[in-house]
């Protein structure tokens, strides 16, 4: 009984569960001791523990646990529901009733067993419910009552915070009381209910033993042992020396030990279960019975025969033992286990060989010794050995027996011609014997030999046929370096090549059981298998495929059709960009990647959304898009929610340091186009790169702000006025970044000689006055924006531009803007009003299209086409325009902090002052234009998997929809053939064609 216990010996016996148990074939339950020595209960929550393959008998332990559970459950639901309840009468009644109950109950069920294993489960699960509950129970209290030492501690936490008060604390008291009671109550039930089993059901405490258990093998090991004792005894007593008075006393002792276990051995067998139709019977009758219909029983009864009784007439011959050699059958069986369960079987069976080999010496020396004996060999000089002072007595005899044994046997002997009949026979068959021993023991090493070297030598037979295929096609050298690498590495972390193939012949389940296993460190860090269903992940784990990729190895590349998802076994390996140069993030054991592609999330389909390179060797887990597929087809709850975590990583990547995200984007951001090395965005010289570019252009690009797509509007003027926002809310940040050397001035002048060509005279100059008329023009901006009509459909994300007719009878320069340096607020363009209905030249939109497709900056929604609208080509297309007629001009950077930067165009035309952003200011730019493509990407993710649930939806209501069709049109058609045979049936068979119906749209 346990008298005392509290919730930290709870946590202890918790703690103590996996232990190996300590038990006896008729341990009282009070007397099994588990723990370390500290902790000695007498009972675990559990009751008394059972070693793996024993199978406790003698009770319907199945049911009685299961009643105990519930039990336990009510009594822990009692607790927890009355916690504030003082009264305990009530559940002592209860408990009491409950008890009595249960012992009226156990009374009643004695007579089938369980298995071992579902016993064992279901004390586990009752162990678990106890400590659950009870655990759920205390953590509700846990702020509260947490054990003597806590509470102590509590109250001078209490007193000295203040934080609760007298009351709260007398509460607690009473609640600590009340639930010490209870888990008193709990376990004291518990342990009646338990302790019933043992002694007040008056149901004996037996053992079946699990023939594939463990304890069913150790005990095999003590059987053969046994006969191994008679095995090499019995012959050598009669060869060398009978038993005489000087070791009567311990040869009787050891023989009748042997017998002894020999005995146990047939009791063991009677409790030992045997299956029946696959399935273990654990009934003792049946035990009983199986065994004495056995051959077994009858051999293990003869290996008893007591031929000792012959001692009195013919002495002590061992000879009259040799009915305990027939239990060699046990000895075999043990050692065929040991081969199958052994993890160094190479090893055993040298071991095995070595042993055999040895006995076969040994009977041989014995019976060679014995004819020698009768037939007088000692007569002969070949045989006795020349008397030697050093070594007499019979263990010398016995030595120079085996040596001419061993010699005989390996046919190394120089053996003396026979001359008596006993010494041809017996000299030919030792010779031939030897013969055949010699040529097993052979083919065993050789055996054993090649076992070991197996995997090598098939390893080396692929990298033998891999270097002759690269030899024979020519492959670079640096390639088959790398290949030889591969194997290597290989080699060196002793992964088989074929790891597949080992367990190829097992079922699925196991297939399964075994990678989970196997990779279940990894798994378990993989989101996408966490909380999944059982039957997701097997399936899942089944299509793992492992790969080796080498250091520099590039897995998937961005813009590659997805076609695989993988998941980092070992390894480290990096998330790019496109360049190759940009590090987005870096991989380890336990991540995954490539599954936005395969599941279709990403803006761009199926294709990569970046490109992952190993930096290393790494070892990954390759899941093929089909397998994917064909798994969440069978599983649409997992489909759900691995789009859904596909989204929120997608939102994640979005969040990543813009830092990283820009250098991502870069290449596909216009105007920030790739080139070969990077300087830092701070020391970009737009001055320099205006005049490596020569574009001349005469530009005043002011900065506006509008808070929102709607605001940008705002900034549109159709009325040829300079428009100017000029209040930047950005911040700009920490672009300390580096980007790299963008070529925009290339695409500038790209544009730029298009825009040319198609708006030759239209010459931008840019105009100092240009600012100052832009700047009293703000306010008219806003009320003309309503006559912007034509802008209205710009996308954000391109360019709102505002058309500002400047002076409309005059030719004006435009005002230009760089739009891919522009966010959808910095609108500002001073164009002519024709060159507004100007089409744009195919070259300009092309390109601009092309920027679109490949790089990956617009989402490639169906809507952005809308984006792309002729307008906003028309005006890209000005606003890139350029002074083609003045290749010289000298741009000055103006260097005060002002937004703007002043350019001072020195060229033949005038003096044009150009209000050039700031870097800060473009920046800030870039950082919107970025944020704003990433959540137009996220919002594509997020739509279209809102557009896969709505899918699901309409088919499940188009089904809904089609069974009530069938199921009116059956109703009908049953009411029609049951007219005027109205019957209690017909109701019944209604519902039963409605089912009918049912089950085949289903
Ligand atoms: N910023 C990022 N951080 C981590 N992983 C990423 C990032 N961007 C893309 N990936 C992963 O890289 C994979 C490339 O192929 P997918 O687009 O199929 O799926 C992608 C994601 O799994």
């Amino acid at each position: 009984m346990i008298k005392r216990i509290s919730l930290s010996s709870l946590r202890s016996i918790d703690d103590d569960l996996d232990e190996v148990a300590v038990i006896s074939s008729n341990a009282a339950p009070e007397s099994v001791r588990y723990g370390d020595g500290h902790h000695h209960y007498s009972q675990t929550a559990n009751g008394p523990r059972v070693v793996p393959g024993i199978i406790t008998a003698g009770v319907d332990r199945t049911k009685l646990l299961t009643n105990t559970t519930s039990s336990l459950q009510n009594a822990n639901r009692k607790p927890s529901n009355n916690l504030n309840r003082n009264n305990d009468d009530d559940d002592d009644e209860t408990n009491d009733d409950d008890n009595h109950h249960h012992h009226h109950h156990l009374k009643d069920r004695c007579p089938s067993q369980q298995s071992l294993i579902a016993v064992n489960c279901d004390q586990q699960q009752d162990k678990q419910s106890i400590l659950s509950s009870t655990n759920a129970t205390t953590t509700t209290t846990a702020t509260i009552i947490n054990g003597k030492n806590n509470s102590k501690k509590r109250s001078i936490h209490q007193m000295t915070t203040g934080l609760i008060n007298r009351n709260d604390l007398e509460i607690s008291k009473k609640t600590r009381e009340l639930r010490r009671k209870e888990i008193r109550k709990e376990f004291e039930k518990w342990e009646n209910v338990t302790g019933s089993i043992h002694h007040k059901s008056g149901c004996n405490w037996s053992f079946v033993f699990d023939p594939s258990g463990r304890l069913c093998y150790y005990w095999s090991l003590i059987v053969s042992i046994a006969f191994l004792y008679n095995f090499w005894s019995i012959i050598y007593r009669c060869a060398f020396q009978e038993i005489n008075e000087k070791t009567v006393a311990s040869w009787f002792a050891l023989d009748y030990f042997a017998d002894f276990i020999y005995i146990l051995d047939i009791l063991v067998n009677f409790r030992t279960g045997y299956l029946e139709e696959g399935v273990l019977q654990t009934d003792s009758v049946k035990l009983r019975q199986h065994y004495m219909n056995c051959t077994i029983f009858y051999i293990d009864c003869l290996c008893l025969l007591p031929l000792d009784f012959l001692y009195l007439s013919i002495g002590f011959k061992s000879i009259l033992r040799c009915f305990r050699l027939v239990k060699i059958y046990r000895f075999w069986a043990f050692l065929d286990r040991t081969e199958r369960h052994t993890n160094y079987p190479n090893i055993f069976r040298t071991l095995s060989l070595l042993h055999y080999i040895l006995a076969i010496f040994h009977w041989n020396a014995c019976l060679s010794h014995i004819i020698h004996m009768k037939d007088g060999f000692g007569s002969r000089d070949w045989f006795t050995r020349s008397k030697n002072k050093d070594c007499e007595g019979v263990t010398c005899d016995y030595l120079h027996a085996m040596y001419w044994s061993v010699l005989a046997l390996t046919t190394i002997g120089d053996l003396p011609t026979p001359r008596t009949k006993s010494e041809y026979v017996f000299l030919i068959s030792q010779l031939v014997f030897g013969l055949f021993l010699f040529a097993t023991v052979l083919g065993h090493v050789a055996n054993i030999v090649t076992n070991v070297s197996a995997a090598r030598k098939e390893f080396q037979a692929k990298l033998d046929a891999v270097k002759t295929y690269m030899r024979m096609r020519r492959v670079p050298d640096h390639i088959q370096t790398k290949v030889i690498r591969w194997f290597d590495y290989l080699w060196m972390t002793q992964k088989s090549s074929d790891e597949e193939r080992s367990v190829g012949c097992l079922p699925d389940k196991l297939k399964a059981e075994i990678a989970i296993h196997v990779h279940l460190d990894t798994l378990k860090r993989v989101e996408i298998f966490q909380n999944t269903e059982a039957g997701f992940l097997c399936e899942l784990v089944l299509r793992l495929r492992p790969v080796l990729f080498s250091p520099g190895d590039y897995i998937c590349r961005k813009g590659e059709v997805g076609k695989e998802m993988y998941i980092v076994n070992r390894g480290r390996l990096q998330v790019v960009t496109d360049n190759g140069k940009t590090v987005l993030a870096t991989l380890r054991a336990g991540s995954y990647f490539g599954e936005i592609s395969i599941l279709n999330m990403g803006t761009a389909g199926n294709r990569r959304t970046a490109s992952v390179r190993s930096v290393g060797y790494s070892d990954l887990f390759c899941l093929n898009k089909q397998d994917m597929w064909d798994v969440l087809k069978d599983y649409p709850a997992a489909r759900v929610r691995l789009e859904a975590i596909a989204v929120k990583r997608l939102e994640k990547y979005r969040k990543e340091p813009l830092k990283k995200i820009a250098m991502g984007r870069s290449k596909s951001t216009p105007g920030l186009v790739e080139s070969k090395g990077k300087i830092p965005v701070n020391n970009l010289n737009i001055l320099q790169a205006m005049k490596e570019n020569q574009s001349a252009s005469t530009a005043t690009l002011i900065k506006a702000d509008v808070e929102d797509d709607e605001n940008e509007n705002d900034d549109l003027n159709m009325n040829g006025e300079k428009i100017i926002n000029g209040k930047q809310q950005q911040d700009d940040g920490n672009l300390d970044e580096t980007i790299e050397s963008t070529s925009s001035m290339d695409t500038m002048k790209a544009s730029s000689k298009d825009s040319h060509q198609n708006h030759q005279g239209q010459s931008l100059i840019a105009q100092q006055n240009c600012c100052d008329q832009i700047l009293q023009n703000k306010t008219i901006a806003h009320q003309q924006q309503q006559q912007q009509t034509s802008t209205a459909f710009l996308s954000p994300s391109i360019l709102a531009t505002t058309n500002n007719y400047h002076q409309q009878q005059q030719q004006t320069p435009q005002t230009l803007i760089y739009s891919h340096l522009l966010s959808p607020n910095v609108a500002l363009v001073n164009f002519d009003q024709r060159s507004q209905q100007h089409t744009p030249s195919p070259s300009t939109m092309q390109q601009t299209t092309t920027n679109n497709n490949n790089n990956n900056f617009y989402p490639s929604s169906p809507q952005m086409p809308h984006h792309i609208s002729p307008s906003s080509l028309h005006q890209q297309q000005f606003l890139q325009a350029q002074h083609p007629h003045h290749p010289h001009h000298h741009h000055h950077f103006n260097t005060s902090p002002s937004p703007y930067c002043t350019i001072n165009d020195n060229s033949s035309y005038n003096n044009i002052q150009i209000e050039f952003p700031t870097q800060d200011a473009l920046l800030s730019e870039i950082k919107r234009l970025r944020e704003r493509l990433l959540t137009m990407e996220t919002e594509n993710a997020s739509m279209s998997m809102k557009l896969n649930q709505q899918q699901w939806q309409v088919e499940n209501r188009l089904a809904e929809i089609e069974h009530q069709i069938s199921s009116a049109a059956s109703a009908n058609s049953c009411s029609a053939a049951q007219l005027g045979f109205i019957s209690s049936n017909s109701s019944m068979a209604s519902v039963e064609d409605n089912e009918r119906n049912k089950e085949s749209i289903i």
